[in-house]
């Protein structure tokens, strides 16, 4: 997922391939242009959350795009990147609105640190939408975890809303009106996430021309979230255990010990205990952020979560493309995205409905309308297709709650390696009742394995 759009305005070709390269690695979108002239054309066709521009360029330059900035984007952030000998012109071009500059040369630390500490939050998302029991239960965990000051730790596949798990912690806790950070850190270079995260002083690295404070201290009062934990090198992971311990930290370069009061969260979708227990992740450190481990299963193994999600991701992207009216969901295209089983998680429902979104002009999602990629297409989602061809059919069976049921039947037969018997135990039915309404969906063209 981007971290944030960037603007890149830097008239050096291989010094803007550089940074490109730098901030592209750390999961930021980049648009680059040559001159002020060509950003400032570049703003009319794209929104962007920060733009990074040097000072001395041909035409308007630096200084001049600023200004226009300032006029038309007042609230956009601006960090202007500067030849040492025109330190005073960076000076009056934060007195005229750029939030910082980078003095040339500099490290692709103090570069991502810069970015990172002005990039504007990521829309914070309210409470996570859930109706399936086990997401109820869940979430009502969370609350009263929240409630305590423990570390928490996060698992669960990718894009099944961990970070936004995260948020409802920090949102309950007494914590909420201080800051939320949240570092990824799998998508920091490994050799910059230690200044990311601890800060650095002055004259740390080349081009730290001022200290900067990390993710710790920004956090201070408040949550740190330490995304995909997993991905953290062992080396790190040896310094992060003695902040947690010892509640303070130390900058980069300096010696002054900072006092903490940060909650610590983290996420995987890594098993982290197997690969504490392989050597690949520090014992310690995963007891010590492990106080309170908290689960997401698959979206297909919560189904009752997968209409109401889409229904609401349906909410959003529609306010986003300005839509005045939020589209439903037929009968077909409710079936279909319940009996797909989801890899990518909420992830990947996300795109399918604002695909959906986009093929439907209309007021109501058709099952046509439902594209999923044919590397994620399953066996239960040809069924899916096959049992579009009867609308009629569905209607009078009350579609959602049968559709559910359907997938139900289908993930026990799975997980009982396709014994009845068993599959009967466990859903609390007769073999009789399975047997008939497996007759019942074959009719309805769905595959049943053997
Ligand atoms: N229960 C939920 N309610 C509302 N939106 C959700 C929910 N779960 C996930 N989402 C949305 O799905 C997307 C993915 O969620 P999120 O980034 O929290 O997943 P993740 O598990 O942290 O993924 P990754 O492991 O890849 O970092 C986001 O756009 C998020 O807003």
């Amino acid at each position: 997922m981007s971290e944030g759009k960037l603007l890149l305005v830097e008239d050096d070709a291989s010094l803007r391939e550089a940074l490109l390269d730098t901030l592209m690695l750390a999961h930021y979108e980049c648009v680059d242009v040559a001159c002020a002239e060509d950003a400032i054309l570049a703003l009319k066709t794209d929104n962007f959350d920060m733009v990074i521009s040097d000072v001395q360029m041909e035409g308007i330059g630096g200084i001049g795009l600023l200004g226009h900035l300032q006029q038309y984007y007042p609230k956009l952030p601006v960090l202007l990147m500067t030849a040492y000998a025109t330190i005073d012109n960076a000076v009056n071009a934060m007195k005229l609105g750029a939030v910082d500059y980078l003095s040339k040369p500099f490290s692709p630390e103090v570069l991502l640190n810069q970015v990172s500490r002005y990039m504007p939050a990521k829309c914070v998302e309210g409470t996570p939408v859930v109706a399936d029991e086990k997401s109820l239960g869940l979430l009502s965990l969370a609350q009263r975890v929240a409630a305590s000051d423990a570390s928490v730790m996060i698992m669960g596949p990718s894009g099944s809303g961990k970070e936004v798990l995260a948020r409802y912690i920090h949102q309950h806790s007494q914590r909420a009106a201080e800051p939320f950070v949240a570092i990824n850190c799998a998508a920091i270079p490994e050799n910059m996430l230690e200044a990311t995260l601890f800060g650095y002083e002055k004259g740390a690295f080349t081009g730290a021309v001022q200290a900067c404070p990390g993710k710790f201290e920004q956090a201070q009062g408040g949550t740190l979230l330490l995304d995909e934990i997993s991905e953290m090198e062992l080396g790190l992971q040896a310094k992060l255990l003695r902040v947690l311990q010892e509640r303070e930290v130390e900058r980069l370069g300096g010696r002054k010990t900072i006092k903490l009061n940060v909650r610590v969260l983290a996420t995987s979708n890594r098993d982290l205990k197997a690969m504490a227990t392989s050597g690949e992740f520090r014992e310690d450190l995963y007891y010590r952020i492990n106080v309170f481990p908290l689960t997401w299963p698959a979206l297909h193994q919560r189904p009752a979560d997968i209409l109401p999600l889409a229904r609401h991701l349906l909410q959003r992207h529609a306010l986003i493309a300005n839509r005045s009216e939020v589209p439903e969901l037929s009968e077909c295209a409710c079936r279909r995205l319940l009996v797909h089983r989801w890899p990518g998680n909420v992830r990947e429902l996300d795109n399918v409905v604002q695909r959906a979104l986009i093929l439907c002009p209309g007021n109501e999602i058709s099952a046509n309308d439902i594209i999923i990629d044919s590397l994620e297409l399953d066996f239960s989602a040809e069924a899916a297709s096959t049992s579009e061809a009867k609308p009629a059919e569905l209607e009078g069976l009350g579609g959602e709650l049968k559709a559910q049921e359907h997938v139900i039947i289908l993930e026990t037969l799975s997980q009982c390696n396709g014994s009845r018997k068993l599959v009967a135990e466990k859903l609390g039915i007769s073999a009789r009742t399975l047997r008939y309404k497996m007759a019942k969906m074959r009719d309805l063209g769905i595959e049943i394995p053997a």
